[in-house]
């Protein structure tokens, strides 16, 4: 069997799998109940077709499980975008306050394969880092293994600042620059006029290279580093008005099909040969992570310590001699 023909006949294996009389509608993994992927039937037949092939590409380099981690501010639209990939509404979407208050997984299973989505908390409580969301994260991390991270923001937000780069700073410091290897920057609010009349696409890069440009500086990466491996970026529309083509998809105003667009990005990034991550007790501890600088906070307090003593000592000698002064001038 020639190359091609062994990629049909994978692809129609996995798809005879893929049939929707899938006898079974939960599946038991340990203690772990995992529901059959019932929201993909909701998506219409040409975006079915499209991730069916991208599940069995992902099959055939023997990715059977798939767990993403969905993270970024509050309220810019994550919990939308993990009920937009699984189609159904499997996490709370909140318009006025921020939901979330601890990470969420929905493991969803199709012919084999199982799709693990995190959804957590935002990474903003009163304009600083919540380091308090970060460390329930990481609590709720412990032992698993991230393939993807989705880092999400808005395209139509029109600034990055300090506290983009402070994020950025943040989830590196907690699960090392490597998590930038496996990671997508997902813009929503995709469907949108872009201001003073520039071109969407125009637009969309100015937008993305910003972000792009805060994480290399926020990762600490070396320009050459960032310049190795891209991050891709994907726009992504989550609102029931996003427009649709005569296939029934939903698309952004470029005409791209996002969901498949978003899948076979995620696709990419799985099997991009660089190493997932694996929470380990090390990794939250942050010996394993970007933390290792806090080995030197001892060292640092015991210099800061030297160096007052060293002035105290100095204030007092001043004293003391200008006491001897004073007393030399009364005699
Ligand atoms: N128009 C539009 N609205 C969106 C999009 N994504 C999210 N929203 C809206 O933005 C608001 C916040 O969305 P969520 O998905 O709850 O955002 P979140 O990041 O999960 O928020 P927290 O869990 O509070 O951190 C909701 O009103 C959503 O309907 C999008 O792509 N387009
Ligand atoms: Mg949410």
């Amino acid at each position: 069997m020639d190359t091609q023909n062994f990629i049909s006949y994978s692809i129609s294996t996995f798809r005879n799998q893929l049939k929707p009389n899938s006898s079974h509608k939960r599946k038991s993994m340990g203690s772990l109940l995992i529901r059959e992927w019932a929201g993909f039937q909701q998506f219409p037949p040409a975006t079915q077709n499209k991730l069916i092939d991208l599940l069995a590409k992902l099959k055939q380099e023997n990715v059977n499980t798939l767990t993403i981690l969905v993270m970024g501010k509050g309220g810019v639209g994550k919990s939308s975008t993990v009920n937009s990939l699984i189609g159904e509404r499997v996490v709370t979407v909140n318009s006025f306050q921020s939901e979330a208050l601890r990470p969420v997984m929905v493991s969803r299973t199709k012919g084999g394969f199982t799709l693990n989505i995190i959804d957590t908390p935002g990474l903003v409580e009163a304009g600083y880092v919540s380091y308090q969301a970060l460390q329930l994260i990481k609590g709720f991390l412990l032992n698993k293994t991230i393939d993807v991270l989705l880092y999400v923001d808005r395209l139509d937000a029109y600034r990055v600042d300090d506290l983009d780069k402070q994020i950025i700073k943040a989830i590196t410091g907690s699960f090392g620059r490597d998590i930038w290897h496996r990671s997508l920057l997902v813009l929503t609010h995709a469907q949108l006029c872009p201001p003073d009349e520039l071109n969407y696409d125009v637009y969309s890069s100015k937008r993305s290279e910003a972000l792009l440009k805060t994480i290399r500086i926020g990762a600490r990466m070396r320009k050459q580093d960032f310049q190795d491996f891209t991050i891709p970026v994907v726009l992504v529309e989550n609102s029931g008005r996003c427009n649709k083509n005569e296939s029934d998809e939903k698309i952004l105003p470029n005409g791209d099909a996002w969901i498949p667009s978003m899948v076979k990005a995620i696709t990419d990034v799985a099997t991009n040969k660089s190493r997932a991550i694996v929470v380990d007790k090390k990794l939250i501890d942050g010996s394993g992570s970007d933390e290792k600088g806090k080995l030197w906070i001892p060292a640092i307090l015991g210099l800061q310590w030297l160096l007052v003593k060293m002035i105290e000592r100095a204030i007092k000698k001043d004293i003391r001699r200008d006491t001897i002064a004073k007393g030399n001038r009364l005699y």
